[in-house]
């Protein structure tokens, strides 16, 4: 028994050291700016284990914390996590209030460390749909590291692409026709009316679970994404997975159309 301990602790350590050699490799090559994450497979992940499906959006929570840590230490500049869909107001009543509170739970619990790691706070969605106490934490902490210069963690909350890039177009035309727009509408205009105005559009996509669709999520900004996607569920999926996602990024030739 044991020997199999001490195997057992070899094999963990082993695993911490290879992880930061591959961190420190990953830093000998480009970076990508802006990694998205769309975090699904929390539901199935309950399931599996015959737990209610707001276990699984409790343990996938606590993974945020592990991604964000690793994103900052590997200087990437923006993670957006694609935290609750429009569409997911559609779940039941009670998993809904349970996913509102995450919010308030995430930051209640991470804020200090985020506001030590220089980690600056920011939401992308329909904010006026959010209940009273998810507005009040997050613009807490919105307001908090407002002033922080590292890593961006972007959370896409009550947020659907498609309703963004409506009310994007309307602002812009309506600007136009008002006369407030003193250039020629371009696809660069365009981009500064999106929730995203002012972030680069993300060089790496990563969802989890098997499933290989794009869900509403940032369509327009994901024009040259390189995709990256694992069966594995979002509360398994570990800072090995994250560091393998972007070393294989690393080793693609992106040519955004051309040849
Ligand atoms: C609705 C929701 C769901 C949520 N899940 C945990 C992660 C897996 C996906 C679904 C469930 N997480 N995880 C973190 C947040 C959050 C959002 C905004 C913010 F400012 C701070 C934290 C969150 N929000």
């Amino acid at each position: 028994m044991f020997k199999k301990f001490q195997r057992w602790k070899k094999d963990q350590s082993d695993a911490v050291r290879n992880l930061s050699e591959k961190k420190r490799e990953l830093l000998k090559s480009e970076i990508p700016d802006h990694v998205a994450i769309i975090m699904d497979g929390n539901g199935r992940w309950a399931q599996k284990r015959a737990l209610p499906r707001i276990m699984g959006h409790h343990e996938g929570m606590k993974v945020v914390r592990h991604i964000t840590k690793t994103a900052n230490e590997l200087g990437i500049k923006v993670l957006t996590l694609y935290a609750f869909s429009t569409e997911n107001w559609k779940r039941p009543k009670p998993e809904v209030e349970f996913l509102m509170k995450l919010p308030v739970e995430f930051l209640g619990t991470f804020l200090p460390e985020l506001i030590e790691e220089n980690v600056q706070v920011r939401i992308m969605g329909d904010a006026t749909a959010l209940p009273p106490h998810t507005l009040k934490a997050v613009n807490q902490a919105i307001d908090d590291t407002k002033h922080n210069t590292g890593l961006i963690l972007n959370f896409a909350l009550n947020y659907g692409s498609r309703y963004e890039m409506m009310e994007a177009m309307k602002a812009m035309m309506k600007d136009h026709q008002e006369g407030r727009v003193k250039e020629p509408l371009s696809e660069e205009l365009f981009s500064t009316y999106l929730m995203s105005g002012g972030l680069p559009d993300p060089d790496l996509l990563i969802r989890t679970s098997g499933e290989l669709r794009v869900s509403n999520f940032m369509l327009w900004q994901l024009a040259y994404t390189e995709f990256w996607f694992t069966d594995v569920l979002w509360p398994d999926f570990t800072d090995a997975l994250f560091v393998q996602a972007v070393e294989d990024y690393q080793n693609r030739g992106r040519r955004f159309g051309g040849v």
